[in-house]
């Protein structure tokens, strides 16, 4: 199996606006941006997964048919943050996410360890099926930690890993996650 992670086209959001599970809207861009995406892939894919954002959801259908949704690639829940700016949330509860955003969760949502399960569940379901070619349609955060673990990195230094609008990663050879 061969696995291409893309992130999905521009947003419409403000400077320092936080956004993770909310919805919002992608810039006019967009049909310029899935032809670019189209002109990067060789392949024909066997399945298509997606985040259900539809930010996510609507270059999938730019891509296939068929669009197989799945919650667990979804972004992080950034909970009572979503839709607020960095600079307006509770600044001492921000320092504390920042100081260990792995394992601290966000008030009303979830830690970054949550949402590692969630995606080592969806990837190890994924590459004991028999598919040739996959793509999935998603986020920067979920492919930051989707590459961290293949690469063998620590959590810590995903961000590192830069994830442009419309990007695409091929992962050749996926192994199970622990
Ligand atoms: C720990 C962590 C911190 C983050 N801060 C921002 N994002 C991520 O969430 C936002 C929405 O992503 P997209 O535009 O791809 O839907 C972006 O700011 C992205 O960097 C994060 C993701 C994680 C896992």
């Amino acid at each position: 199996m061969e696995i291409y992670l893309i992130r999905h086209t521009t947003p419409l959001v403000a400077p320092g606006q936080i956004y993770g599970w909310s919805e919002i809207p992608l810039a006019e861009t967009f049909l310029e941006e899935v032809n670019s995406v189209k002109k990067q892939l060789t392949v024909k894919f066997d399945r298509v997964y997606s985040s259900p954002s539809m930010r996510c959801v609507k270059l999938a259908a730019a891509l296939t048919g068929e669009v197989i949704v799945d919650e667990r690639l979804r972004e992080l829940h950034f909970g009572d943050w979503e839709g607020k700016t960095w600079d307006t949330v509770d600044q001492d509860a921000l320092q504390i996410w920042m100081d260990d955003f792995v394992h601290v969760c966000i008030p009303g949502g979830e830690s970054m360890l949550q949402m590692q399960e969630r995606l080592c569940a969806f990837w190890n379901e994924l590459i004991n099926n028999s598919a040739d070619h996959v793509a999935i349609i998603t986020h920067a955060g979920v492919v930051r930690i989707l590459l961290a673990m293949h690469r063998g990195m620590d959590m810590t230094g995903i961000f590192d890993i830069k994830v442009g609008f419309g990007q695409i990663f091929h992962i050749k050879s996926p192994v199970p996650y622990k």
